[in-house]
Protein backbone atom coordinates (compact mmCIF):
# COMPACT_ATOMS: atom_id res chain seq x y z
CA UNK A 1 0.00 0.00 0.00
CA UNK A 2 1.37 3.33 -0.94
CA UNK A 3 0.01 6.73 -0.46
CA UNK A 4 1.57 9.49 -2.97
CA UNK A 5 0.55 13.00 -2.35
CA UNK A 6 1.40 15.82 -5.34
CA UNK A 7 1.40 19.51 -3.31
CA UNK A 8 0.99 21.92 -6.44
CA UNK A 9 -1.06 19.31 -8.57
CA UNK A 10 -3.47 21.40 -10.37
CA UNK A 11 -0.24 23.33 -11.92
CA UNK A 12 1.81 22.95 -15.17
CA UNK A 13 3.71 20.34 -13.87
CA UNK A 14 1.62 18.97 -11.06
CA UNK A 15 -1.21 17.90 -13.61
CA UNK A 16 1.01 15.54 -15.87
CA UNK A 17 2.88 14.09 -12.31
CA UNK A 18 -0.68 13.29 -10.80
CA UNK A 19 -1.59 10.87 -14.28
CA UNK A 20 2.11 9.42 -14.19
CA UNK A 21 1.59 8.64 -10.40
CA UNK A 22 -1.89 7.60 -11.28
CA UNK A 23 -0.48 5.26 -13.66
CA UNK A 24 1.54 3.54 -11.83
CA UNK A 25 0.39 0.12 -10.44
CA UNK A 26 1.81 0.54 -7.01
CA UNK A 27 0.44 3.62 -6.39
CA UNK A 28 -2.70 2.22 -4.06
CA UNK A 29 -3.67 5.99 -3.12
CA UNK A 30 -2.78 9.32 -4.61
CA UNK A 31 -3.78 12.93 -2.73
CA UNK A 32 -3.80 15.68 -4.75
CA UNK A 33 -3.42 19.27 -3.45
CA UNK A 34 -3.29 22.68 -4.10
CA UNK A 35 -4.68 26.40 -3.85
CA UNK A 36 -6.98 25.69 -6.75
CA UNK A 37 -8.79 23.35 -9.21
CA UNK A 38 -7.84 19.92 -7.39
CA UNK A 39 -11.17 19.19 -6.82
CA UNK A 40 -11.47 18.59 -10.42
CA UNK A 41 -8.31 17.28 -11.11
CA UNK A 42 -8.86 14.11 -9.18
CA UNK A 43 -12.17 13.54 -10.55
CA UNK A 44 -11.03 13.40 -13.87
CA UNK A 45 -7.89 11.12 -13.16
CA UNK A 46 -10.22 8.76 -10.61
CA UNK A 47 -11.86 7.48 -13.99
CA UNK A 48 -8.84 5.76 -15.54
CA UNK A 49 -8.63 2.31 -14.36
CA UNK A 50 -5.85 1.57 -12.33
CA UNK A 51 -5.76 1.16 -8.24
CA UNK A 52 -4.99 4.09 -7.30
CA UNK A 53 -7.76 5.78 -4.94
CA UNK A 54 -7.69 9.45 -5.96
CA UNK A 55 -8.59 12.39 -4.00
CA UNK A 56 -8.31 16.27 -4.18
CA UNK A 57 -8.00 19.11 -1.53
CA UNK A 58 -8.05 22.66 -1.24
CA UNK A 59 -7.07 24.96 1.40
CA UNK A 60 -10.44 25.45 2.98
CA UNK A 61 -11.62 22.48 5.99
CA UNK A 62 -7.91 21.63 6.76
CA UNK A 63 -7.04 20.38 3.08
CA UNK A 64 -3.60 20.34 3.56
CA UNK A 65 -3.49 18.32 7.04
CA UNK A 66 -6.45 15.59 5.07
CA UNK A 67 -4.30 15.15 2.16
CA UNK A 68 -0.96 14.46 4.06
CA UNK A 69 -2.51 12.25 6.56
CA UNK A 70 -1.49 9.07 5.73
CA UNK A 71 1.63 9.89 2.94
CA UNK A 72 4.54 7.61 2.27
CA UNK A 73 5.93 9.83 0.06
CA UNK A 74 4.95 13.55 -0.98
CA UNK A 75 6.39 15.48 -4.13
CA UNK A 76 6.60 19.17 -4.30
CA UNK A 77 6.24 21.12 -7.57
CA UNK A 78 4.49 23.58 -6.10
CA UNK A 79 5.43 27.24 -7.05
CA UNK A 80 5.54 30.04 -9.17
CA UNK A 81 7.66 28.99 -12.89
CA UNK A 82 10.01 31.19 -14.91
CA UNK A 83 10.08 33.44 -17.58
CA UNK A 84 12.54 34.30 -20.02
CA UNK A 85 15.15 36.46 -18.40
CA UNK A 86 14.93 35.09 -15.20
CA UNK A 87 17.00 32.53 -12.95
CA UNK A 88 15.76 30.01 -10.93
CA UNK A 89 17.28 32.27 -8.00
CA UNK A 90 14.57 35.12 -9.38
CA UNK A 91 11.76 32.51 -7.80
CA UNK A 92 13.17 32.43 -4.20
CA UNK A 93 11.35 35.44 -3.05
CA UNK A 94 7.82 33.88 -3.52
CA UNK A 95 8.76 30.10 -3.80
CA UNK A 96 10.65 29.82 -0.40
CA UNK A 97 7.20 31.32 1.61
CA UNK A 98 5.32 28.44 -0.48
CA UNK A 99 7.85 25.58 0.30
CA UNK A 100 8.32 26.40 3.96
CA UNK A 101 4.35 26.47 4.15
CA UNK A 102 3.76 23.18 2.77
CA UNK A 103 7.05 21.42 4.83
CA UNK A 104 5.64 23.19 8.33
CA UNK A 105 2.73 20.75 6.80
CA UNK A 106 4.51 17.91 6.49
CA UNK A 107 6.26 18.14 9.18
CA UNK A 108 3.14 18.47 11.61
CA UNK A 109 1.18 15.55 9.72
CA UNK A 110 3.30 13.05 7.89
CA UNK A 111 6.89 13.72 9.44
CA UNK A 112 8.42 10.05 8.26
CA UNK A 113 7.18 9.95 4.41
CA UNK A 114 9.80 10.69 1.82
CA UNK A 115 9.57 14.25 0.61
CA UNK A 116 10.90 14.88 -3.08
CA UNK A 117 11.31 18.95 -3.78
CA UNK A 118 10.91 19.54 -7.45
CA UNK A 119 9.84 23.68 -6.92
CA UNK A 120 12.85 26.31 -7.88
CA UNK A 121 15.51 27.34 -7.17
CA UNK A 122 15.76 23.24 -5.54
CA UNK A 123 19.92 24.17 -4.20
CA UNK A 124 17.66 26.28 -1.70
CA UNK A 125 14.21 24.68 -1.46
CA UNK A 126 15.22 21.37 -0.52
CA UNK A 127 17.18 23.23 2.45
CA UNK A 128 14.44 24.85 3.50
CA UNK A 129 12.46 22.05 3.87
CA UNK A 130 15.16 20.84 6.25
CA UNK A 131 15.74 23.59 8.79
CA UNK A 132 11.81 23.32 8.87
CA UNK A 133 11.71 20.12 9.60
CA UNK A 134 14.64 20.78 12.01
CA UNK A 135 12.61 22.93 13.39
CA UNK A 136 10.59 20.57 14.14
CA UNK A 137 12.62 18.12 15.40
CA UNK A 138 11.51 15.32 13.10
CA UNK A 139 14.43 15.93 10.08
CA UNK A 140 15.92 13.06 8.43
CA UNK A 141 18.16 13.68 6.03
CA UNK A 142 17.87 10.20 4.49
CA UNK A 143 14.05 10.69 3.69
CA UNK A 144 14.59 14.34 1.87
CA UNK A 145 14.98 14.53 -2.11
CA UNK A 146 15.96 17.29 -4.85
CA UNK A 147 14.53 16.17 -7.40
CA UNK A 148 17.22 16.76 -10.56
CA UNK A 149 16.01 14.09 -12.66
CA UNK A 150 15.24 16.34 -15.22
CA UNK A 151 19.20 17.15 -15.77
CA UNK A 152 19.68 13.32 -16.07
CA UNK A 153 16.73 12.81 -18.92
CA UNK A 154 18.15 15.31 -20.81
CA UNK A 155 21.69 14.23 -20.07
CA UNK A 156 20.29 11.02 -21.28
CA UNK A 157 18.62 12.56 -24.69
CA UNK A 158 21.67 14.62 -25.83
CA UNK A 159 24.39 12.51 -25.55
CA UNK A 160 21.50 10.02 -27.62
CA UNK A 161 21.12 12.41 -29.97
CA UNK A 162 24.88 13.34 -30.54
CA UNK A 163 25.78 9.64 -31.02
CA UNK A 164 22.68 9.41 -33.52
CA UNK A 165 20.75 7.30 -32.74
CA UNK A 166 17.96 8.40 -30.30
CA UNK A 167 16.32 5.01 -29.85
CA UNK A 168 19.48 4.59 -27.29
CA UNK A 169 18.05 7.57 -24.94
CA UNK A 170 16.18 5.21 -22.70
CA UNK A 171 19.32 3.23 -22.26
CA UNK A 172 21.77 5.88 -22.03
CA UNK A 173 23.00 6.51 -17.91
CA UNK A 174 25.18 9.84 -17.48
CA UNK A 175 25.53 10.68 -13.87
CA UNK A 176 24.83 14.72 -13.77
CA UNK A 177 25.98 15.80 -9.73
CA UNK A 178 26.17 19.17 -8.07
CA UNK A 179 23.20 21.28 -8.40
CA UNK A 180 20.27 21.72 -9.97
CA UNK A 181 20.74 25.33 -11.88
CA UNK A 182 23.18 26.32 -14.09
CA UNK A 183 26.83 25.97 -13.58
CA UNK A 184 25.81 23.93 -10.31
CA UNK A 185 24.81 21.18 -12.73
CA UNK A 186 27.90 18.99 -13.69
CA UNK A 187 27.62 16.06 -15.98
CA UNK A 188 30.08 13.43 -15.81
CA UNK A 189 29.99 12.76 -18.96
CA UNK A 190 33.65 10.78 -19.08
CA UNK A 191 30.87 7.97 -17.52
CA UNK A 192 28.48 7.93 -20.05
CA UNK A 193 27.21 4.06 -19.78
CA UNK A 194 27.76 4.89 -24.09
CA UNK A 195 30.78 7.23 -24.75
CA UNK A 196 30.80 9.75 -26.97
CA UNK A 197 32.07 9.66 -30.30
CA UNK A 198 35.61 10.07 -30.28
CA UNK A 199 35.68 12.29 -33.41
CA UNK A 200 33.50 15.02 -31.46
CA UNK A 201 35.16 18.39 -31.29
CA UNK A 202 36.05 20.27 -27.95
CA UNK A 203 33.99 22.54 -28.90
CA UNK A 204 31.32 20.18 -29.50
CA UNK A 205 31.98 18.78 -26.09
CA UNK A 206 31.90 22.28 -24.02
CA UNK A 207 28.72 22.76 -26.17
CA UNK A 208 27.36 19.70 -25.02
CA UNK A 209 27.94 20.48 -21.53
CA UNK A 210 26.34 23.60 -21.62
CA UNK A 211 23.27 22.57 -23.30
CA UNK A 212 22.92 19.82 -20.19
CA UNK A 213 23.60 22.97 -17.66
CA UNK A 214 20.80 25.25 -19.50
CA UNK A 215 18.55 22.92 -20.57
CA UNK A 216 15.71 24.50 -18.67
CA UNK A 217 16.41 28.13 -20.71
CA UNK A 218 15.69 26.39 -24.04
CA UNK A 219 12.72 25.66 -22.55
CA UNK A 220 12.11 28.59 -20.96
CA UNK A 221 12.76 30.28 -24.15
CA UNK A 222 10.49 28.35 -26.07
CA UNK A 223 7.44 28.81 -24.16
CA UNK A 224 7.87 32.20 -24.45
CA UNK A 225 6.81 33.92 -21.40
CA UNK A 226 4.07 30.75 -20.66
CA UNK A 227 6.12 28.76 -18.28
CA UNK A 228 9.02 26.20 -17.55
CA UNK A 229 9.29 22.54 -18.42
CA UNK A 230 6.21 20.68 -17.43
CA UNK A 231 5.95 17.92 -19.05
CA UNK A 232 9.33 16.57 -19.06
CA UNK A 233 10.05 17.46 -15.51
CA UNK A 234 6.26 15.72 -14.83
CA UNK A 235 8.10 12.60 -17.02
CA UNK A 236 11.43 12.88 -15.17
CA UNK A 237 9.53 13.51 -11.34
CA UNK A 238 7.61 10.08 -11.74
CA UNK A 239 10.53 8.21 -12.74
CA UNK A 240 12.26 9.49 -9.77
CA UNK A 241 9.19 8.69 -7.37
CA UNK A 242 8.85 5.55 -9.07
CA UNK A 243 12.31 4.54 -8.27
CA UNK A 244 11.90 5.43 -4.64
CA UNK A 245 8.78 4.02 -4.12
CA UNK A 246 10.30 0.56 -5.78
CA UNK A 247 12.94 1.01 -2.92
CA UNK A 248 10.51 1.49 -0.07
CA UNK A 249 8.95 -1.35 -0.98
CA UNK A 250 12.28 -3.46 -0.78
CA UNK A 251 13.86 -3.77 -4.07
CA UNK A 252 17.24 -3.39 -3.82
CA UNK A 253 20.28 -1.83 -5.89
CA UNK A 254 18.17 1.42 -7.45
CA UNK A 255 20.58 4.14 -7.85
CA UNK A 256 19.83 8.05 -9.37
CA UNK A 257 20.90 11.03 -9.00
CA UNK A 258 19.35 13.36 -6.61
CA UNK A 259 20.21 16.51 -4.22
CA UNK A 260 20.31 15.12 -1.11
CA UNK A 261 21.89 15.85 2.40
CA UNK A 262 25.68 15.15 3.41
CA UNK A 263 25.15 15.39 6.81
CA UNK A 264 23.83 11.98 7.19
CA UNK A 265 25.50 8.49 8.83
CA UNK A 266 24.33 7.20 5.15
CA UNK A 267 27.17 4.66 4.13
CA UNK A 268 29.68 7.19 1.78
CA UNK A 269 28.47 10.59 2.89
CA UNK A 270 32.11 11.03 4.71
CA UNK A 271 33.69 10.06 1.65
CA UNK A 272 32.23 12.43 -0.71
CA UNK A 273 32.84 15.14 1.60
CA UNK A 274 36.26 14.15 1.31
CA UNK A 275 36.38 13.76 -2.70
CA UNK A 276 34.55 17.43 -2.51
CA UNK A 277 37.59 18.64 -0.45
CA UNK A 278 35.36 20.89 1.61
CA UNK A 279 32.17 20.60 3.76
CA UNK A 280 28.53 20.97 1.47
CA UNK A 281 25.56 20.58 3.81
CA UNK A 282 24.22 19.37 0.06
CA UNK A 283 25.58 17.98 -3.15
CA UNK A 284 23.20 15.95 -5.91
CA UNK A 285 25.50 12.48 -6.48
CA UNK A 286 24.16 8.67 -7.39
CA UNK A 287 22.38 7.88 -4.52
CA UNK A 288 21.35 4.49 -3.88
CA UNK A 289 18.26 3.58 -2.52
CA UNK A 290 16.82 1.67 0.31
CA UNK A 291 13.42 0.85 2.57
CA UNK A 292 14.21 4.17 4.58
CA UNK A 293 15.67 6.16 1.70
CA UNK A 294 19.31 6.96 1.39
CA UNK A 295 21.02 3.92 1.70
CA UNK A 296 24.05 4.43 0.44
CA UNK A 297 25.76 7.81 -1.05
CA UNK A 298 28.46 7.10 -4.23
CA UNK A 299 31.26 8.96 -4.60
CA UNK A 300 31.91 10.74 -7.66
CA UNK A 301 34.48 8.60 -9.37
CA UNK A 302 37.39 9.54 -11.61
CA UNK A 303 37.05 12.76 -13.10
CA UNK A 304 38.69 14.48 -16.30
CA UNK A 305 40.53 17.72 -15.32
CA UNK A 306 37.65 19.54 -17.35
CA UNK A 307 34.97 17.40 -14.86
CA UNK A 308 36.62 18.31 -12.04
CA UNK A 309 36.91 22.04 -13.09
CA UNK A 310 33.16 21.93 -13.07
CA UNK A 311 32.88 20.70 -10.04
CA UNK A 312 35.23 23.57 -8.76
CA UNK A 313 33.18 25.80 -10.00
CA UNK A 314 29.87 24.17 -8.84
CA UNK A 315 30.56 24.48 -4.78
CA UNK A 316 30.42 28.34 -4.26
CA UNK A 317 27.71 28.41 -6.14
CA UNK A 318 26.18 26.06 -4.20
CA UNK A 319 27.14 27.31 -0.84
CA UNK A 320 25.63 30.35 -1.86
CA UNK A 321 22.43 28.94 -2.46
CA UNK A 322 22.26 26.50 0.61
CA UNK A 323 23.25 29.50 2.62
CA UNK A 324 19.93 31.51 0.75
CA UNK A 325 17.96 28.85 2.13
CA UNK A 326 18.96 28.22 5.63
CA UNK A 327 18.70 31.95 6.34
CA UNK A 328 15.34 32.33 5.48
CA UNK A 329 14.10 30.02 7.37
CA UNK A 330 16.29 31.49 10.69
CA UNK A 331 15.33 34.58 9.73
CA UNK A 332 11.32 33.71 9.24
CA UNK A 333 11.43 32.21 12.69
CA UNK A 334 13.15 34.77 14.13
CA UNK A 335 10.54 37.22 12.75
CA UNK A 336 7.41 35.61 14.61
CA UNK A 337 9.51 35.18 17.85
N1 LIG B 1 13.35 20.50 -10.28
C1 LIG B 1 13.20 20.68 -11.57
O1 LIG B 1 13.93 20.10 -12.36
C2 LIG B 1 12.10 21.58 -12.10
C3 LIG B 1 11.73 21.48 -13.45
C4 LIG B 1 10.71 22.29 -13.93
C5 LIG B 1 10.07 23.20 -13.06
N2 LIG B 1 10.46 23.25 -11.77
C6 LIG B 1 9.79 24.17 -10.83
O2 LIG B 1 8.54 23.61 -10.43
C7 LIG B 1 7.68 24.66 -9.99
C8 LIG B 1 6.28 24.53 -10.60
O3 LIG B 1 6.34 24.71 -11.98
P1 LIG B 1 5.01 24.63 -12.88
O4 LIG B 1 5.42 24.84 -14.27
O5 LIG B 1 4.23 23.42 -12.52
O6 LIG B 1 4.23 25.94 -12.35
P2 LIG B 1 2.66 26.22 -12.42
O7 LIG B 1 2.48 27.66 -12.10
O8 LIG B 1 2.08 25.70 -13.67
O9 LIG B 1 2.08 25.33 -11.23
C9 LIG B 1 2.38 25.58 -9.90
C10 LIG B 1 1.17 25.20 -9.06
O10 LIG B 1 1.51 25.45 -7.70
C11 LIG B 1 0.29 25.89 -7.08
N3 LIG B 1 0.57 26.53 -5.81
C12 LIG B 1 1.00 27.79 -5.58
N4 LIG B 1 1.07 28.02 -4.25
C13 LIG B 1 0.70 26.87 -3.65
C14 LIG B 1 0.57 26.48 -2.29
N5 LIG B 1 0.85 27.30 -1.29
N6 LIG B 1 0.15 25.23 -2.04
C15 LIG B 1 -0.13 24.38 -3.05
N7 LIG B 1 -0.02 24.68 -4.34
C16 LIG B 1 0.38 25.93 -4.63
C17 LIG B 1 -0.34 26.80 -8.11
O11 LIG B 1 -1.71 27.03 -7.83
C18 LIG B 1 -0.09 26.02 -9.39
O12 LIG B 1 -1.17 25.15 -9.69
C19 LIG B 1 8.39 25.97 -10.36
O13 LIG B 1 9.03 26.48 -9.22
C20 LIG B 1 9.42 25.52 -11.38
O14 LIG B 1 10.53 26.37 -11.44
C21 LIG B 1 11.46 22.46 -11.28
O1 LIG C 1 14.43 25.97 -16.05
C1 LIG C 1 13.57 26.06 -15.17
O2 LIG C 1 13.33 27.12 -14.58
C2 LIG C 1 12.75 24.86 -14.82
C3 LIG C 1 13.57 23.67 -14.48
O3 LIG C 1 14.43 23.89 -13.40
C4 LIG C 1 14.30 23.08 -15.66
O4 LIG C 1 15.46 22.69 -15.51
O5 LIG C 1 13.70 22.95 -16.72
Amino acid sequence: MVKAVVLGAAGGIGQPLALLLKANPLVTELGLYDIVNTPGVAADLSHIATPAKVQGFLPPDDGLKKVLTGADIVVIPAGVPRKPGMTRDDLFKINAGIVKGLATGIATTAPKAFVLVISNPVNSTVPIVAETFKKHGVFDPKRLFGVTTLDVVRASTFVSEIIGDLSLAPKVVVPVVGGHSGVTIVPLLSQSSHPLPSSLSEDSHAALVHRIQFGGDEVVKAKDGAGSATLSMAYAGAEFAAKVIRAIQGEKGIVAPSYVSLESDAEGAAALTKELGQELAYFSSNVELGVDGVAKLHPLGKLTEGEQALVKAAIPELVKNIETGVKFVADSYKATL
